[in-house]
């Protein structure tokens, strides 16, 4: 797992470990690895033009000693001066080398001219503005620093972070950075995994400074292929079909059929021993059509609880199951078994009325809402604002709900109280499409009932899920349907990385 900390825990360690080290140890440390990756990404040094965004801070300091670096092996390197001060030793350092410097911060003209001419003509921009001191969104000259930077044809070099982002939540307001590579010091900060931040942040690479002994309990956790292959349950020599695991599906009805049918594909394809699937007449006949290995009921209409599938080890229920009585009463008693379900759909629109449906269970629940879903959830939070804040609203319902909550969307978001939140790292738009999300449902419903818990269900069914989307698509545009034949290569592509 790659691990990210907040930015208190960052500051706490890096004085632990400043007060054992000589002064500027960790600067040093960090402006070599960051010069390291700005030479690999010129032709060559000698003689590349190099601009340097600095702002007040440390992060400018950074930016000040990896171009005396480049500035020493006979690039040159131009600092424009953003900040209402400068880290003095790194512009002395700076000079010394040969780099020169210009101030943007007057009402000057010509300076703002020069230093436009100068990210226009670069090969390299390096933008040390602000690191995890920063806040809110840019300010003058700042932001138009960070324009003029996106306009120009070089490759953009985030320092610690992109300027403008939210070290801790990804947030974005107003203007920010977009960089095609950031270098991130001592851990990785979560506002890199998490739109919109993660989406300016390009390729992250990591630079060791020696934090890592000093670093407590994560924020938030990335899983690589490995990690996922490392908790995919893999049946035995002598499993069999209910030992593999019994999915129970209520999903669909009779005017959303193809939900049933793309729930069920996700559970077979995802490796689940059995689905028992109820549901009306239509969606049974569908599913049997499409999936005859099925074992389908049909619902009575007058006595709905009558037909609901006994000896299941997990549940699926909502996608495009609708809001009626019958819904609810299904509802209400499958949420009542001591049996790991997962709410998805209408029946969290369902959970949304009737919260405690799921706060009065102990058995174990993972709910799945889009934004949408989520803003019902928490009593009409504005939609936009849980996209600006995933991390914060995923683990705020999972608080208020006392349960295990993946929330989808650019960046999906898994968060359960008292654990470091996890954040996806293959999702691509392609997913964005209708009934996409249903196949997330029955996969992460195959993942429960094979056995994990629900918050290592979520995270590999997430990253199955993106990783069918990318195994799909061969150039033109994918629907659902074509996620569920491609998550068996998305299986084998994980644990041939395990
Ligand atoms: N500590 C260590 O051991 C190590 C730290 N390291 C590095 O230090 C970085 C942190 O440095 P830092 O603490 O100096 O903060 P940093 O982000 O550079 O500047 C903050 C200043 O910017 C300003 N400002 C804030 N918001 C703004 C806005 N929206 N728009 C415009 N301006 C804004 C505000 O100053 P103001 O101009 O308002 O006076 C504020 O004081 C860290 O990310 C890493 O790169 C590495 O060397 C490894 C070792
Ligand atoms: N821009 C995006 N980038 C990555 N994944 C996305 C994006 N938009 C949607 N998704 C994913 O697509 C799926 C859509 O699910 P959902 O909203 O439930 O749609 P539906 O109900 O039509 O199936 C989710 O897994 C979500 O994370
Ligand atoms: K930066």
């Amino acid at each position: 797992m790659r691990q990210a900390h907040t930015v208190d825990t960052v500051r706490a360690a890096e004085n632990r470990l400043m007060a054992r080290l000589p002064d500027g140890a960790l600067m040093r440390r960090a402006a070599g690895a960051l010069a390291t990756v700005c030479s690999r990404m010129l032709p060559r040094v000698y003689g590349a033009r190099v601009v340097l965004l600095v702002g007040s801070g440390d992060n400018g300091g950074d930016a000040l000693y990896a171009g005396t670096n480049l500035a020493r092996r006979g690039a040159s390197v131009r600092a424009v001066l953003a900040g209402s001060r400068v880290h003095e030793a790194g512009l002395a350092a700076l000079r010394g080398a040969g780099g020169r410097a210009l101030s943007v911060r007057g009402e000057e003209e010509q300076a703002r001219a020069d230093a436009e001419a100068e990210i226009a003509a670069a090969d390299l921009i390096v933008d040390g503005l602000l690191g995890i001191g920063g806040r809110g969104g840019l300010r003058a000259p700042h932001s138009a620093l960070a324009a003029c930077a996106e306009g120009a044809s070089a490759p953009v070099v985030a320092v610690d972070l992109p300027s403008g982002i939210d070290a801790d939540t990804g947030a974005v307001e107003g203007a920010a950075v977009r960089a095609d590579v950031t270098v991130t010091f001592g851990t990785h900060k979560p506002g890199l995994f998490v739109d919109p931040g993660a989406e300016r942040a390009g390729v992250v690479e990591f630079a060791d400074i020696g934090l890592g002994p000093e670093l407590p309990f994560a924020r938030l956790e990335v899983p690589q292929a490995a990690d996922i292959a490392a908790l995919l349950p893999s049946p035995g020599r002598e499993a069999d079909k209910y030992r593999r695991g019994v999915l129970g599906v209520a999903a669909g009805s009779q005017r959303y059929r193809g939900a049933a049918v793309l729930t069920v594909g996700g559970a077979l394809r995802g490796g689940v021993g059995m689905v028992r699937y109820a549901g009306h007449a239509d969606a049974v006949t569908e599913v049997l059509h499409h999936w005859p290995e099925t074992v389908a009921s049909e619902l009575d209409p007058v006595d709905p609880l009558a037909a609901l599938p006994g000896r299941v080890a997990a549940w699926v229920i909502g996608p495009g199951r609708g809001l009626h009585p019958m819904s609810v009463l299904e509802l209400e008693a499958v949420l009542d078994t001591a049996l790991p379900v997962l709410v998805d759909a209408d029946a969290l629109t369902l959970v949304a009325r009737s919260p405690d449906l799921v706060r009065a269970r102990t058995a174990p629940t993972l709910l799945t809402p889009h934004a949408g879903e989520m803003s019902r959830l928490l009593r009409g939070t504005d939609r936009a604002a849980i996209e600006a804040g995933r991390l914060e609203h995923a683990t705020r319902a999972a608080e208020e709900y006392g349960c295990t909550v993946l929330l989808k969307g650019s960046t999906t978001v898994v968060a359960e109280p008292g654990r470091p939140a996890v954040a996806n790292p293959t999702g691509t738009s392609l997913l964005a499409t209708a009934g996409s999300g249903d196949v997330l449902a029955g996969l992460t419903g195959a993942l429960l009932s094979g056995g994990l818990a629900p918050r290592e269900a979520a995270v590999c069914g997430a990253y199955l899920h993106g990783l069918a989307a990318r195994l799909a698509h061969d150039g033109a545009p994918i629907s659902a349907s074509d996620l569920v034949p491609a998550i068996p290569e998305a299986i084998g592509t994980v644990l041939a990385a395990g």
